[in-house]
């Protein structure tokens, strides 16, 4: 490692030493959260803890409420009952900057096509470390330029991000996040528009990530065979309610395939890694038996 590298590493890990206290290894909590659109009720009471240094993946069928819980999580929607706390305060008792240094959310489209070069809009990851004058006590130059090493962004530096692929927008989104240095993330469907080189490139930096630094994670994910590999722990919602929630061979089984999404699946063993993966079947093979 260089020295360059072993000082953005510092960073991370000083970032990392730096977060509140924990107790109880709970970093993020969702207690009795209900929500709905008008008369629509999409989330029933559903609680909900994250340990620190987990990676919990959300897991559920068309609008079963995945997406409205991450938003409530992430303090973008207020729940109609319940309360989210983050390391035991409520919230909605975070300043927005404050909230910020801990917590980074990935949406699908997180960067708006503007004008901005890659490595402009990496930079903005800093904004809850900047005063008001846009400056920073620490030259956080070293820092961004390992992200963009990193992430295999240098090439790309001063390209503008409406110039780029779907593909490559979602690299320049994970550096940024990166870049803000927070304990906990959240991914919403965050594979979707990737290759499945990048769909495996984005999850290994997502788990390196992880446990370089402790980092937690909550995601969003359609691609159960990835939740299968990368998670700790999956959490099945369905029809707004938690399904079940455990380790992958807990929750990747026969049963879950057929009561929540409705389809006949095979499970096998990960020849290389100890996680059950996914084989789908079609629905006239289960007819004929
Ligand atoms: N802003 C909104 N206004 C009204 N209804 C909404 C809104 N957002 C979501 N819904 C409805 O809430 C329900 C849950 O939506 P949500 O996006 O949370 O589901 P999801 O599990 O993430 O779905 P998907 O897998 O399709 O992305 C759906 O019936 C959806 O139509």
């Amino acid at each position: 490692m260089t020295m360059t590298e072993q000082k953005s590493m510092n960073h991370f890990v000083q970032m990392a030493d730096a977060r509140p206290a924990l107790q109880g290894g709970v970093i993020l909590s969702a207690q009795a959260i209900s929500h709905g659109y008008g008369k629509l009720p999409v989330l029933q009471d559903i609680s909900l803890e994250i340990h620190k240094g987990e990676w919990l993946g959300i897991i559920g069928p068309n609008g079963s409420g995945k997406s409205t819980l991450l938003s409530i999580l992430s303090r973008a929607e207020q729940p109609t009952s319940g309360e989210v706390q983050l390391y035991d305060r409520p919230l909605g008792a975070y300043k927005r900057k404050e909230l910020s240094r801990l917590m980074a959310v990935l949406q699908q489209e997180t960067i708006p096509p503007l004008h901005y070069s890659v490595r402009e809009v990496v930079e903005m990851g800093r904004f809850p470390y900047q005063s008001w004058w846009g400056t920073e006590n620490e030259d956080s130059g070293p820092f961004i330029d390992h992200i963009m090493e990193r992430l295999q962004l240098e090439q790309l530096a001063d390209r503008r991000i409406d110039r780029l692929s779907g593909g490559q927008r979602q690299r320049v989104a994970l550096a940024k996040l990166m870049a803000q240095s927070p304990s906990i993330i959240l991914l919403d469907e965050p594979t979707t528009y990737l290759d499945i080189h990048y769909q495996m490139q984005f999850m290994d930096i997502i788990r390196n990530w992880q446990q370089e630094c402790g980092l937690t994670v909550v995601s969003v994910l359609h691609d159960l065979n990835l939740a299968a590999l990368y998670c700790d722990r999956i959490a099945v919602l369905n029809e707004g309610i938690i399904h079940g929630q455990g380790s992958a061979e807990e929750m990747i089984t026969r049963e879950c395939f057929e009561q929540v999404f409705h389809v006949h699946a095979e499970i096998v063993d990960h020849p290389k890694v100890n996680r059950p993966q996914v084989l789908l079947c079609p629905e006239e093979l289960y007819k004929a038996d």
